[in-house]
């Protein structure tokens, strides 16, 4: 039997048990919602973690999921560097009056050591850590960065390690202004949520390389285009001196510089009128270098606009400038072991020539907007139609650059200046054009190359090929006997750059002899003749007649 005072001893044993059950019910309920409202915050969470694509995306995610569920200010993910000896900042505010505070903020180009107290005391926990700002930043160890943070008047900071298979990635730092504001109840819902954000940031890595290579693959699919375009030309043009037609002799001494210069990387500028053939004798010089197995990229200063001269040239990187929709490698990067030729080298703009200059002493450039700095190795080839002399001393082309191209000039004749070729260029230039159109033309009657010999010849080569080209479509049969020259005053202005070429006085000379040869009709000694009316021995005007090249077909033209 029991006693009374046993009896109220286990009524009241019972009430307390109850009361514990109750308390103890009430605890695990508690415990229950909270493991609930986890479960909610860690679905949405990874809901919205498998669709983040970069770090803006992940960025709002933490900012704005996360500080539902934990009360914290600021937060910095920090992932470890290839070294494995630093870290630095991946995911963190970027806004500018954010990062205006004193102190070192976060960048993504910092680095800081591993081999601090908190790096090593996350790295050993398995939990997430407290720690005090300004407990911390007594310590001789704290680092760098932490002054900014206690400027904005963070005074805690919880840091747990993200890690993923291969193990320790990096930092999750959650900073808070307040003591205490994050229980450590938490904690377990921390880590498991840092779990889920090491796979996005594993996720936006292996998007950032994607898009790299794929950036990179198309950098390359663009040079192989522009390689291959310009392959299939040097294919159609296979230069050598034998593609350059003529005996005379300045064209002999020509083939001569070429040869000294070709097997060099000196820098050669080719000066001539237009149509003279300076683009194929750079050709040539090319064809005969080392470098032959690589492009010749052709930039014809003349024809760049003025506003994409420089990417032209130098390349841009995506969104440098409006309409930069793609990074884009210049000619500089494409003639990379081959040879660049600046055609009209005359004609480029002083900005331009500055930023010419310096890629040529410096041996590198940088693409439009980038910050790489990329080495290059080309042979410059450079040609004009003007007198770069007089351009330096009119102020239009710089005087450095001008010395820098004219290392080793090579000066093309006006094709006036060197009759003897044209025979061989018209017989060239009729089986050329022949066979490209299918026209049964073999020669040239010697009438009609009379007449090609007694012309001036502004245009030089160039007007000579589309002349016998136009004359072939017109003729019949298998001879070329009309040429149509233009009308023109044989003193009337010869191409030189657009200005208004003034006859040097031997010209003048061997045309006032020709005139007086016309008038006596080709008579030469004796009475009425050419040497009488010059007055001059028969025998002198006779060799000067054999130095200007006159010959009876120019008399007999006139
Ligand atoms: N010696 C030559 N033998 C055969 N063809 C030639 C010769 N010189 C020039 N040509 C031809 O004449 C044309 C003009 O030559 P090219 O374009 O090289 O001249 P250019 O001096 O560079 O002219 P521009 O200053 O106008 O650019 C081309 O079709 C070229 O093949």
């Amino acid at each position: 039997m029991e006693s009374k005072g046993n009896l109220v001893t286990t009524k009241n044993l019972t009430k307390s048990t109850d009361t514990y059950i109750e308390n103890d019910a009430a605890v695990l309920l508690k415990k229950l919602e909270q493991k609930e409202r986890e479960n909610k915050v860690l679905l949405s969470l990874s809901n919205a973690i498998a669709s983040i694509r970069n770090k803006l995306n992940l960025f709002d995610v933490i900012d704005q999921k996360l500080k539902r569920l934990f009360e914290f200010d600021d937060f910095v993910i920090c992932l470890i560097n290839d070294d494995l000896e630093t870290h630095s900042p991946f995911i963190y505010n970027r806004k500018e009056d954010f990062l205006k505070t004193a102190g070192i903020a976060p960048e993504a180009s910092r680095k800081y050591t591993l081999d601090d107290g908190m790096c090593r005391a996350m790295i050993a926990s398995e939990k997430p850590i407290v720690f005090n700002v300004e407990e911390v930043l007594t310590s001789d160890d704290a680092p760098a960065w932490l002054g900014f943070w206690h400027n904005k008047g963070i005074r805690e900071m919880i840091g747990l390690k993200m890690v993923d298979r291969s193990g320790c990635i990096g930092f999750f730092y959650l900073y808070t202004k307040n003591t205490h504001s994050i229980s450590n109840l938490y904690f377990d819902l921390l880590h498991g949520i840092s779990l889920q954000i090491s796979v996005a940031i594993s996720n936006i890595i292996a998007n950032d390389k994607i898009a790299q290579q794929l950036e990179e693959i198309n950098i390359y699919k663009q040079k192989l285009e522009d390689e291959n375009s310009y392959l299939q030309e040097q294919i159609q043009h296979q230069y050598n001196h034998s593609e350059i037609i003529g005996q005379s002799d300045s064209l002999k001494a020509i083939f001569h510089l070429i040869d000294h210069v070709a097997t060099s990387d000196t820098t050669v500028l080719v000066l001539g009128e237009t149509g003279t053939g300076k683009e194929l004798i750079a050709r040539a010089i090319h064809s005969a270098s080392p470098r032959h197995h690589q492009l010749m990229v052709k930039i014809n200063c003349a024809t760049l606009p003025p506003s994409l001269a420089e990417s032209e040239l130098f390349g841009h990187e995506k969104g440098s400038f409006t309409g930069a929709t793609d990074r884009r490698i210049g000619k500089f990067e494409l003639a990379h072991n081959g040879t660049l030729f600046l055609d009209e080298i005359g004609e480029l703009s002083l900005a331009l020539q500055v930023k010419l200059l310096r890629a040529l002493q410096e041996k590198e450039i940088e693409r439009i907007g980038g910050s790489e700095v990329i080495k290059t190795n080309v042979r410059i080839v450079a040609a004009t139609n003007r007198n770069l002399l007089k351009e330096v001393e009119k102020g239009n082309f710089r005087s450095d650059l001008y010395y820098r191209l004219n290392v080793f000039p090579i000066s093309l004749p006006p094709l006036r200046e060197r009759l003897d070729d044209i025979p061989h260029l018209a017989s060239h230039f009729i089986g050329r054009i022949s066979k490209k159109t299918g026209r049964l033309v073999t020669s040239i009657a010697k009438s009609a190359l009379n007449k090609l010999m007694a012309y001036t010849w502004p245009g030089n080569i160039r007007e000579l090929e589309h002349l016998i080209e136009r004359s072939i479509l017109l003729n019949q049969g298998e001879i070329l006997k009309q040429v149509s020259l233009p009308k023109m005053e044989r003193t009337a202005s010869v191409n030189n750059g657009g200005e208004q070429r003034i006859k040097t006085i031997h010209e003048n000379e061997r045309d006032h002899i020709l005139s007086v040869l016309v008038q006596c009709k080709g008579k030469i000694s004796g009475l009425g003749g050419a040497a009488e009316m010059l007055n001059l021995p028969a025998t002198t005007l006779n060799s000067k007649i054999k130095k200007f090249k006159i010959r009876r077909e120019h008399i007999l033209n006139k």
